[in-house]
């Protein structure tokens, strides 16, 4: 079954770029947060994206594209409408369960039903639905429009068809898909996370600075993007609690942050979107 309009739980950072991202490949989209403002500020960031996607080319006419977009706070507005369902609503288990709990009763059977955690335990999320087999891990990166992974997590009863339909989303979308199992940390954070803090911790130790490290990263591997300059992206907020979560979850200390990374999250510097990190940025 091909999907026909995709519903998004969430209009933050990822729920207004996945939205985006269906719009322009095709998709009708409803969007779903708790208050109108944050519906509205959801999508603005719809229509920005489209913008410039039409500057650059990508599509023809955003007025278009942006007409197949709906906001909403009813959750009945996104389940009537979507035969897939992705929630992107802040990354706290007792908040996705509930969204899960919610989405579960209203939505029909043969809906699918992502959640955009990057950390969490699908199948810890899904056993609070009566259909746990229609509920899967579809983690996209910020940006999700740039970004061209799709980390597809299978929970303990996800089924066959489920994974089927989000493949082919994937396909649809033009996103890369790979498939893991529900693991901590999946296939992703598992890695990026033990690069990031071991980094952190080599600055701690005085073993070079942040940008050397990078650079050696960079160059020496041919690495994109440095892991501290990357954190710094991702926000050290996050990976804080990313990595003390796996941590406890592995019993392995390779995942820790280390005090320099500890206080410096203390201290309010995240990263970019402080302006503050392992570097400083400004707004451009
Ligand atoms: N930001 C990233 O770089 C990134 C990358 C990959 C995955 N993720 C994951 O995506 C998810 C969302 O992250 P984000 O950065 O977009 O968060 P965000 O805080 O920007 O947005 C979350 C939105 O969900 C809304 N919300 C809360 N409860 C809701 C509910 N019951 N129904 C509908 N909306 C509700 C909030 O009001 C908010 O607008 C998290 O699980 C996060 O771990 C984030």
């Amino acid at each position: 079954m091909a999907e026909q309009a995709i519903g998004v739980i969430g209009a933050g950072t990822m729920g207004s770029g996945i939205a985006q991202l269906a719009v322009q490949y095709g998709f009708d989209v409803v969007i779903r947060d708790i208050e109108s403002d944050l519906v509205e500020q959801g999508l603005d960031d719809v229509r920005t994206g489209l913008e410039e996607a039409e500057e650059r080319d990508i599509i023809d006419d955003a007025d278009a594209a942006f007409e197949r977009v709906e906001g909403t706070t009813e959750i009945a507005d996104v389940t009537d409408e979507a035969t897939f369902i992705v929630e992107a609503a802040p990354e706290e288990m007792e908040i996705k369960k509930a969204v899960f709990e919610e989405l579960d009763e209203h939505a029909d059977p043969d809906v699918v039903l992502g959640t955009n955690t990057s950390s969490l335990s699908v199948t810890e999320i899904a056993s609070v639905t009566d259909n746990p087999e229609r509920v899967i891990g579809t983690h996209f990166f910020n940006p999700p429009v740039k970004m061209k992974l799709l980390e597809v997590v299978t929970g303990h009863h996800t089924s066959e068809e489920t994974i089927d339909r989000i493949e082919a989303f994937a396909d649809a979308v033009d996103r890369e898909s790979i498939l893991v199992d529900d693991y901590p940390g999946f296939a992703t954070s598992r890695l990026g996370l033990v690069l990031g803090m071991e980094a952190a911790r080599m600055v701690q130790e005085g073993v070079a600075s942040a940008e050397d490290i990078d650079t050696a990263m960079e160059m020496g591997y041919n690495f994109p993007i440095g892991p501290l300059k990357l954190g710094d992206h991702n926000g050290w907020d996050v990976r804080v609690e990313v990595g003390e979560y796996l941590a406890e979850e592995f019993g392995r200390e390779v995942y820790r942050p280390p005090q320099n990374v500890k206080k410096m999250v203390r201290a309010g510097d995240y990263g970019v979107k402080t302006g503050q990190g392992f570097y400083e940025w400004d707004d451009d």
